[in-house]
């Protein structure tokens, strides 16, 4: 990547508020992510993480309002229905990962389109999906319904990457896994960055977080109250006595 490439804002949020009935969950006034960057996204429970890549990806799990601008690249989103956001490259691997539990991996790792092929914006194969995930290979008989949570995982993270993203957001793809493939999953994020994927990672282990992100916003009742680059935030007395088990 050019240095050029990289300053470019893949994604740039504006006065985002999501609304369930008169509770405002997600007040963001600004958010960007730029090519090949991981932000994260942490908070305790119910600050308002899903809820915001739930607004950015245009569906949600119940009844929400969401106002404010969503640009990605040079496209506004905010406008469009959720498939296309999808089309467009935005992409959202949820809590529950959206595997197929009847199909088998390798019939779970087909398109249900052709992304349209944009300069900057990589469709994964499968086999390329089976080189990141050695691990798919070996279960690609097997149904979905079969996996463990952190195939499941991988899986969602492959169907995800074969649909070309030009952002990929992760809720808490952390949850239930054991440490060493909240490691490997992690540091897959990496890889993937290198070669130009920006990713918005929302995270509840924090110092598993900022062993990958380039940059941590911290979300308190819907509001970015904290931010900056993955060692001014280790460094942060906040974090490190909220999230990092530091003492005063
Ligand atoms: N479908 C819904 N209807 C009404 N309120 C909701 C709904 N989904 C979330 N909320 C509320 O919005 C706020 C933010 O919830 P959200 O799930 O986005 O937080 P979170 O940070 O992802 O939490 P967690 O880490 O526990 O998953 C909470 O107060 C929650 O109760």
């Amino acid at each position: 990547m050019t240095n050029d490439e990289q300053r470019v804002d893949v994604l740039s949020v504006s006065h985002l508020k999501v609304a369930y009935g008169g509770n405002l969950a997600v007040n963001v006034d600004s958010l960007t992510v730029k090519k090949g960057e991981i932000v994260g996204v942490v908070g305790a429970n119910g600050a308002g993480k899903s809820s915001l890549v739930n607004g950015l990806a245009g569906w949600s799990r119940g009844h929400a309002r969401v106002t404010g601008q969503v640009r990605l690249g040079d496209l506004s989103v905010d406008i469009l229905p959720t498939y296309e956001r999808v089309r467009s490259g935005l992409l959202l691997v949820p809590e529950g990962k959206l595997v197929f539990s009847h199909l088998t991996v390798h019939d779970n790792l087909t398109t249900a389109f052709d992304p349209p092929s944009k300069e900057g914006r990589r469709i994964y194969s499968r086999d390329e999906v089976y080189e990141l995930f050695p691990r798919l290979k070996e279960r690609r008989d097997h149904l979905g319904s079969q996996l463990s949570g952190g195939e499941r995982q991988m899986l969602g993270i492959g169907r995800a990457l074969m649909l070309g993203p030009q952002l990929l957001m992760l809720d808490e793809p952390s949850i239930g896994l054991a440490p060493m493939l909240v490691s490997q999953v992690l540091h897959t994020m990496r890889t993937l960055a290198q070669a130009g994927l920006s990713v918005l990672l929302i995270e509840q282990n924090v110092k598993a977080a900022l062993e990958v992100v380039d940059r941590l916003v911290l979300l308190e009742r819907g509001t970015i109250i904290l931010q900056g680059s993955a060692s001014e935030m280790a460094n942060n007395p906040r974090i490190a006595q909220a999230y990092l088990g530091a003492h005063a």
